[in-house]
């Protein structure tokens, strides 16, 4: 990572929101003093559960919302007073795409692109993601997939010095999630500053730089996904299970700490596997419950085997 100032410093950030009715006409504090940084040429990831105040650390961050304590600096500026100036060096992508309805991709994007004073090269944007393919569709007809396409060419056209991707590659097809990758990918190389944000743990491990898990509006681990891993690497695995057999989660729960999560049909897996002796119980439970798997596989933790760790705790403090 580059070693001069992040294209994003947030310190401290706090957030209030209200008067909320429900709260007899209180404020509701969202962000308790969230800190990040974003460097240029790297992937920042910040992942949280819903309602975790990651849409509200990049309102901020992006100068949409008003902090109400901590500062922001985005490209050396606040970007809540900066200048238009400021906005054409940032690129947002929006989940919902925020693209007007009636109009065809290319001409928006030609339109888009007109904005700024030395866009990107439009045509190579839209051939790279394939955006020629239903150019003559408006973009009220175009699928999930084929909006989320014209929506990061959008964010890139004015060529950003930084660009938020808010879940970039939902519903896109492998093929289109791979051409999203390679260009996520050669942007950072090139020395964008990516800042990311998804609930698709595979797109936070294989694109990350670094990442942050923020929870009820606090940081609670930051790392690169070495580090974030790592650690948990050498202290615990994952049993996947293959089976037809319905598994239940409340049968194991009482079984050495041992975690139970159902993935896509006919798989499961355990997490909390320390020892051989943990080994032993998950098997042991298995026979018990006259289950013999048709595959069983011990893994290494992954970034979502954390981020599940994070969320299981702060559930369980809060019961
Ligand atoms: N305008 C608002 N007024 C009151 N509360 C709000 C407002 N906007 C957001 N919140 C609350 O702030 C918290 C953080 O919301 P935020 O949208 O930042 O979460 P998120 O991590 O982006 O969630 P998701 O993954 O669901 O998009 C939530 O509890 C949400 O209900």
């Amino acid at each position: 990572m580059s070693s001069s100032a992040p294209a994003l410093a947030v310190e401290s950030l706090r957030k209030d929101f209200g008067p909320v009715a429900a709260l007899d006409g209180r404020m509701v504090r969202v962000l308790h003093g969230v800190s990040l940084r974003a460097e240029r040429g790297a992937v920042t990831t910040i992942l949280g559960t819903n309602g975790a105040g990651k849409s509200t650390t990049l309102g901020c961050a992006q100068g949409l919302l008003k902090p109400d304590g901590g500062s922001i600096s985005l490209l050396g500026h606040n970007p809540f007073t900066a200048s238009s100036d400021l906005r054409s060096r940032v690129g947002v992508m929006l989940q919902d795409g925020g693209l007007p309805p009636s109009v065809r991709p290319i001409p928006l994007l030609k339109h888009v692109a007109g904005m700024y004073r030395r866009p990107a090269d439009v045509d190579a944007l839209i051939a790279r993601l394939g955006i020629d393919g239903f150019a003559s569709t408006s973009v009220r007809r175009l699928s999930g997939g084929q909006k989320q396409r014209v929506a990061l060419a959008a964010a890139l056209v004015g060529r950003p010095e930084i660009v938020f991707l808010d879940e970039p590659s939902a519903g896109l097809d492998p093929q289109s999630r791979q051409v999203v990758f390679d260009l996520i990918s050669e942007l950072r190389d090139a020395g964008l500053a990516i800042v990311l944000t998804t609930h698709l743990m595979d797109d936070a491990q294989r694109l990350s730089d670094y990442v942050y898990i923020i929870d009820d509006g606090r940081n609670v681990a930051e790392g690169t996904v070495a580090e974030l891993t790592a650690h948990a690497e050498t202290e615990s695995r994952v049993l996947e299970i293959s089976t037809t057999a319905e598994l239940s989660a409340d049968d194991l729960r009482a079984t050495a700490g041992l975690t139970l999560t159902r993935g896509s049909a006919g798989h499961y897996r355990i997490t909390g596997v320390h020892t051989a002796e943990h080994l032993a119980a998950a098997t042991r439970w298995l026979a018990e419950a006259d289950v013999l798997p048709t595959a069983l596989s011990m893994q290494p933790r992954s970034l979502e085997d954390v981020f599940l760790d994070l969320a299981s705790t702060k559930e369980q403090s809060d019961d």
